[in-house]
């Protein structure tokens, strides 16, 4: 298991662009093996102002090498789970399907459409225990409500935020990569219903939910993918230059947003949503669960030690 003096509450996962918090104070980097090999990054646990403590993962790792479809999804939640992590704020780079997402703009989405290609390793309950967790409403909905007034707080001032705007009730398109969509799959995407596309919402978010954890995602709008003819298809340069832009903003986002919602989630009001979820979500009966299963599972679910 992973071990630190420290009690950490929120975890941080940090997309392209994003690879460190250092406005945050840092106290200790932790890199537990899990079950499932090591995490991304090594965990920075950070100390926010008023003295409470998160840990920050890059996604991709420092140097950005894991592809989005073979990061270490399930070391990483994992990894934050056995630290006492109960809530995960995941930032992410995404496309705009929509005229009125503009590049720089921020989004809360609230709906996934999976278009992976079950390549990735992306359940808990593959190896000898079967679950099935609910996953209707793939993001917490009771702490999106908390968190999108601190999102919109923290980019008020016009030197922070450069007018950005904060989208919510969104559908985000989760597609395998690396390389980016054709015109056509974009327009399909549109038709669809989605409104953002990314690389990287699945599978973290089923197995935050899996693990019980209240999960988030923040997006910030780079490109506009493929489908506006007026524009030539988006290219890596193009959200890396927008990433860049971005890159404080989402520091300043994180550090208003940990700050605020600190004592909620200490307190159990916020973060709690998915606790016990899946006590009754899995389906194999007790006296068919090996030893091996039980202990693996345990690192994510307290029922299993
Ligand atoms: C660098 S462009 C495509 C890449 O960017 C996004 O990463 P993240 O979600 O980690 O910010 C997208 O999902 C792709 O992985
Ligand atoms: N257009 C796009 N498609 C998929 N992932 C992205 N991340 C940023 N822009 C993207």
């Amino acid at each position: 298991m992973g071990s630190t003096e420290h009690k950490v509450l929120i975890g941080v996962i940090g997309g392209s662009g994003l690879y460190h918090l250092d406005n945050l104070t840092p106290v200790e980097t932790v890199n537990p093996e899990t079950p499932w090999g090591y995490p991304s990054s090594p965990l920075t646990i950070a100390q926010l102002p008023s003295g409470g403590k998160i840990a920050f993962l890059a996604r991709h790792g420092v140097g950005h090498q894991h592809s989005p479809s073979h990061v270490p999804v399930r070391a990483n939640i994992a990894a934050f789970k056995s630290l006492g992590v109960r809530v995960i704020l995941a930032f992410s780079a995404v496309g705009s399907l929509r005229e009125d997402i503009h590049p720089g703009d921020f989004v809360v989405p609230s709906q996934i459409i999976d278009r992976t290609k079950g390549i990735r390793p992306s359940t808990y309950f593959d190896e000898g225990v079967v679950g099935h967790a609910m996953f209707g409403n793939p993001f917490d909905d009771a702490l999106i409500k908390d968190l999108v007034p601190l999102v919109k707080e923290a980019l008020a001032p016009h030197e922070v935020g450069n007018g950005a705007q904060v989208h919510t009730e969104k559908c985000v398109v989760c597609m395998e990569g690396p390389a980016f969509s054709t015109r056509a799959e974009s327009n399909m995407y549109r038709m669809w219903g989605g409104d953002i596309i990314n690389m990287s919402v699945l599978p973290e978010a089923k197995l935050a939910r899996e693990a019980e954890m209240s999960y988030a995602l923040i997006a910030t709008s780079t490109d506009y993918d493929a489908w506006r003819v007026s524009e030539h298809p988006v290219t890596v340069e193009e959200v890396v230059k927008t990433l860049h832009q971005n890159a404080n903003a989402s520091r300043h986002v994180a550090a208003h947003v940990l700050e605020a919602l600190y004592p909620d989630i200490e307190s159990g009001k916020v973060g709690s949503s998915f606790t016990g979820t899946m006590q009754f979500a899995c389906i194999t009966k007790k006296d068919y669960i090996t030893r091996e299963a039980a202990e693996k599972l345990s690192w994510v679910l307290p029922y299993f030690s």
